[in-house]
């Protein structure tokens, strides 16, 4: 399929290279092709504290927007541990960075319930410009935490556990395996479908 013309690309905006690298070959796989370009721009944003996943996702995509001054998409990982009432949440990569994986491990030793959810975090966001409507689109895994097995090069993968992958963990999975079922295969598969389904109405709104 041959790319529609907007003025500008759909800009992917991450401070997170690893999250770049997987969206790219998520993007590059798979039998829909996206109706229009899509490049990348290294920002970090401010996220909102105390607020749902949703509404810190959906406020970091109208920054994006204002930043870009176009089209932009967002993602927000939470990693949400049952036993926790589904903390850490939103706040598993300051978790992640002050404790290590270890230490992230303890925060379960008091409970038998060593289940959590990758959830919304692959909450993809979506947004035509400045000031116009943000979608969402939610990508969720199950699965448990484990102590760390297989490479740290990426956040929390060593210790999350997916109950599809036959006992590895994400960071012990290829990159196609892990992204075949990974929150954020799935929530890039919602927004490519709904691109592809309302190419035109998305188009209008960007220009
Ligand atoms: O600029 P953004 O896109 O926000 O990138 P970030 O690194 O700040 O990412 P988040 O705010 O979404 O925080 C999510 C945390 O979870 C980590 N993370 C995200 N996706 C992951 C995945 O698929 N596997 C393991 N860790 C992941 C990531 O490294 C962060 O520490
Ligand atoms: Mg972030």
């Amino acid at each position: 399929m041959s790319k529609r013309a907007m003025p500008q690309p759909i800009v992917f905006v991450t401070g997170n290279a690893k999250k770049l690298e997987e969206v790219k070959q998520i993007l590059a796989s798979g039998a829909e092709e996206l109706p229009f370009e899509v490049t990348s721009q290294k920002v970090d944003l401010p996220e909102l504290q105390g607020a749902s996943c949703e509404e810190i996702a959906v406020e970091k995509c109208r920054l994006a927007a204002l930043e870009v001054k176009g089209p932009v998409m967002c993602e927000d990982t939470s990693l949400c541990y049952h036993a926790l009432k589904g903390l850490p949440g939103p706040y598993i990569k300051w978790f992640l960075q002050s404790l290590g994986h270890d230490d992230l491990n303890k925060l379960l030793a008091g409970y038998e319930d060593k289940s959590a959810y990758a959830q919304r975090g692959c909450l993809f966001t979506l947004c035509a410009g400045p000031g116009k409507e943000v979608r969402v689109f939610d990508g969720r895994t199950e699965g448990k935490i484990v102590e760390a097995r297989g490479p740290t090069d990426f956040g929390w993968d060593p210790v999350f556990e997916p109950s599809e992958s036959g006992g590895q963990t994400f960071a012990e999975m290829s990159k196609e395996a892990k992204n075949a079922i990974s929150h954020r295969g799935r929530a890039l598969q919602l927004l490519r479908t709904w691109l592809v389904n309302h190419a035109e109405t998305f188009a209008q709104e960007a220009a």
